[in-house]
């Protein structure tokens, strides 16, 4: 009902504006019958002023009725502009072009009304408001903090800048004169000239020649600098931003939202400023002084070639809108399609065995079509669009051709100044269109730098502002009522009000069946990830308090499938540690049960390792990491099932090797009993919940959850090994 009540309203504040409006043109109207007789000497700018003042007059009745009735917005604002001043504007061309009288008072109110009314509506389908006018001025004023955000990134590069922007407006003004002097010289040739004349106004045409292209020259070497010195900067700054964040936020983005901020992203951005304001730049010199030599050599066909602008505008924004949702299809489609060629290169061996290679090609090709569809699709919008622009300015071509030709005939300028006006003119269009689309993809690139300096500002959930350093670390460990779940998996609780203590110097081990949380409590250790209740406390401190870097090198880890980086043997043994001497290196290797393989390698410790260390067996790449961490001299070890991959021999040099590791505390998982066996404490988990923990010897004795454990896990296991 209320509802119901408020439309009626509406309606009549409608209506009301109607009548007022019709009111009003027929009083003054009638007001200005009565000057008709003065005004009757006068030609028709009289008559021209008359309606632009009624215009304003009508605009601000209607905008005062509108507002005052509470019915606002962009639609209503759009039909009021065109309302009022469509006539007067069409009024104007028409008359600067072809002379004559306004038309008729009601078929002119009639005809505006109309014509404004189908083009408000016409505007409204095409471009719906989305978000309404505030969320609008929201963006717009985010994408003016963001533009000025990379302005002041381009800082170390002003000079280049500034540079650039002399060239550029030098290129310009002498690329202005080129066809003026071409048309001069047109019309010399039909006098008869003088040498000098002719001379002259090829020296200068030579000159403004030349000007042009060295200034173009140097502003482009001047600009590319500017932007390549940014880019590799940006890249640096996201690139330590992104070392900087904790393991969750790597698991809740893609790799391909990361690596596209790196690379497309930070190049849009650059141009954001650097090219588009360039491009800017000298698009606006170059249309305004454009438009004022036209307008010296033919205003009148000058306006005539401005008809065009707005409807090439108009096109251009549409095309522009479905142009750019294609295309972020495209883009994200190309991204999925490599998502799946880059999922199954990187786990070839996986798909190799489970023999999936032909569904991994055919799950490619899908993708593959999805995207050459897409592409179809946007390429189709863009002939269309190419079609109709060309048949607009081939229409304008022809008009202005007619009339040019016409103005030739009657002496009103010279086949010189029509040919410089036409040069003008098809340099005209693609400025104007050059300015119109400039903006939009000036906000196009904001957005991207948008994308950028959202990581640029991230800071990591998980805290690395800790200070303190010991000395003297013992490694005691403790687990707090550690409550925690995976950002991927907000909703599961991996770890509930989970307490641990690992005593320093001490070898204590985590059983339990698979996805009990036993890694979880390796990586919250090493703080990949920050617990949501409870904490952690290293020798009676809060992990978050120790200095990152020292952390690191008292607690590491090594893992299931440690990865290698591509380089030499010896560089991933001290990796992280640059000035690690050779004999150290070895002392680790040798402690891992490394050396000896390592020397057999063609280059020793020199050896290249492959990718991800792909050319070691997996038993080596394990005992390479396992140096890696030995070479630190933690005080805290965290094993987290390293002898899945060794063959007995290796596992027990190894073992051999951990167990001389007195001082130090041992944190291992292992589904293997003779591993096992030897800890201090065992401690099984299920669910995250311990179950049951003592000596082996004790839980044997209980026969409870350990001893049944080693009935069903271990013995297979065992007789593996
Ligand atoms: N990165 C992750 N994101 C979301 N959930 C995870 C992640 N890693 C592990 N989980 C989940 O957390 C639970 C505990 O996993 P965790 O790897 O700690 O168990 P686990 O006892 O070490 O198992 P396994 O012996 O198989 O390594 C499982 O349900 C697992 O699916």
């Amino acid at each position: 009902m209320v509802y119901r009540c408020y439309n009626m309203s509406k309606l009549l504040v409608c209506v009301l504006a109607v009548v007022t409006d019709l009111l009003v043109v027929y009083v003054l109207d009638l007001a200005s019958t009565q000057l008709r007789s003065e005004e009757r000497g006068l030609d028709g700018g009289y008559a021209l002023l008359r309606q632009w003042t009624e215009a304003v007059l009508r605009c601000s009745l209607l905008c005062t009725i509108f507002y005052w009735s509470d019915v606002r917005g962009s639609l209503v604002k759009r039909w009021i502009l065109a309302h009022c001043f469509l006539n007067p504007v069409y009024e104007t061309g028409r008359l600067t072009v072809f002379g004559g009288w306004p038309l008729e008072k009601f078929a002119m109110w009639l005809v505006g009304s109309v014509s404004a009314a189908l083009g408000c509506l016409f505007w409204e389908t095409l471009f719906p408001e989305s978000n309404g006018e505030s969320s609008s001025k929201e963006n717009k004023q985010k994408a003016r903090v963001l533009f000025m955000r990379v302005i002041r990134l381009y800082k170390p590069d002003y000079l280049f800048l500034i540079g650039a922007s002399v060239f550029l407006a030098l290129a310009v003004l002498c690329e202005m004169f080129i066809p003026l002097y071409t048309g001069k010289l047109i019309d010399i040739l039909q006098t008869e000239y003088s040498w000098d004349e002719f001379l002259s106004t090829i020296i200068l045409m030579t000159f403004f020649s030349f000007g042009s292209s060295f200034s173009a020259g140097c502003r482009g070497g001047l600009f590319m600098c500017a932007i390549g010195r940014f880019i590799s900067r940006v890249k640096h700054q996201l690139f330590s931003c992104l070392l900087k964040q904790e393991i969750g936020f790597f698991e809740t983005t893609k790799t391909g939202d990361i690596t596209s901020r790196l690379s497309t992203d930070t190049n849009l951005m650059a141009r954001a400023v650097a090219l588009n304001v360039n491009v800017l730049l000298r698009t606006l010199i170059k249309t305004l002084g454009m438009l004022y030599l036209m307008c010296s050599l033919s205003w009148k066909l000058t306006v005539l070639t401005l008809m065009e602008t707005p409807l090439t505008g108009l096109l251009q924004n549409i095309y522009d809108t479905h142009y750019q949702k294609l295309s972020k299809k495209v883009q994200d489609s190309i991204a999925r399609a490599n998502d799946a060629a880059g999922e199954a290169v990187s786990g070839i061996r996986t798909v190799t065995s489970f023999n999936a290679k032909q569904s991994e090609k055919c799950r490619y090709d899908v993708r593959l079509m999805d995207t050459h569809n897409i592409k179809t699709q946007r390429d189709t919008v863009r002939a269309m669009y190419l079609l109709v622009r060309r048949l607009t300015e081939l229409g304008v071509k022809v008009a202005m051709l007619y009339y040019g030709h016409l103005f030739v005939t009657y002496g009103q300028m010279t086949t010189g100044n029509l040919v410089s006006f036409i040069l003008y003119h098809s340099d005209l269009g693609d400025n104007i269109r050059t300015l119109i689309y400039i903006f939009g993809d000036m906000l196009n690139s904001v957005g991207a730098a948008g994308k950028v300096f959202e990581y640029l500002d991230r800071k990591s959930e998980v805290r690395t502002d800790g200070t303190q350093e010991p000395k003297d670390l013992k490694g005691h460990i403790n687990f707090q009522n550690i409550t925690f779940s995976y950002p991927t998996r907000p909703d599961h609780s991996v770890l509930e009000d989970f307490s641990l203590e690992l005593k320093p110097g001490k070898m204590t081990a985590l059983v339990g069946i698979s996805g009990g949380g036993k890694s979880t409590c390796v990586s919250l250790l090493q703080r990949f990830y920050q617990p949501q209740h409870g904490q952690i406390l290293l020798d009676e401190h809060p992990l978050q308090n120790y200095q990152h870097k020292y952390l690191h090198s008292k607690i590491v880890a090594v893992g299931q499938e440690p990865v290698l980086f591509s380089g030499t043997v010896r560089d991933n043994i001290a990796y992280g540690l640059p000035d690690c001497s050779l004999e150290r290196i070895k002392e680790a290797a040798r402690k891992a049960n490394a050396h000896e393989f390592i020397c057999r390698l063609p280059k020793g410790y020199d050896t290249d390792v492959g990718e991800r260390g792909s050319l070691l067996g997996s038993s080596q790449r394990q005992r390479i990491a396992i140096a890696r961490a030995l070479i630190r001299e933690p005080q805290v070890i965290l094993l987290d099932e390293i002898t899945s991959f060794l063959d007995p021999t290796s596992e027990q040099t190894v073992q051999q090797a951990l167990a001389n590791c007195h001082n130090q505390t041992l944190l291992v998982i292992a589904h293997r009993l003779k591993t096992i066996e030897k800890a201090d404490k065992i401690i099984v988990i299920d669910q995250g919940v311990i179950l049951e923990q003592g000596s082996h010897e004790e839980l044997m004795r209980n026969e409870g959850h350990y001893y049944k454990l080693k009935e069903k896990l271990f013995t297979e296991n065992n007789s593996k090994s």
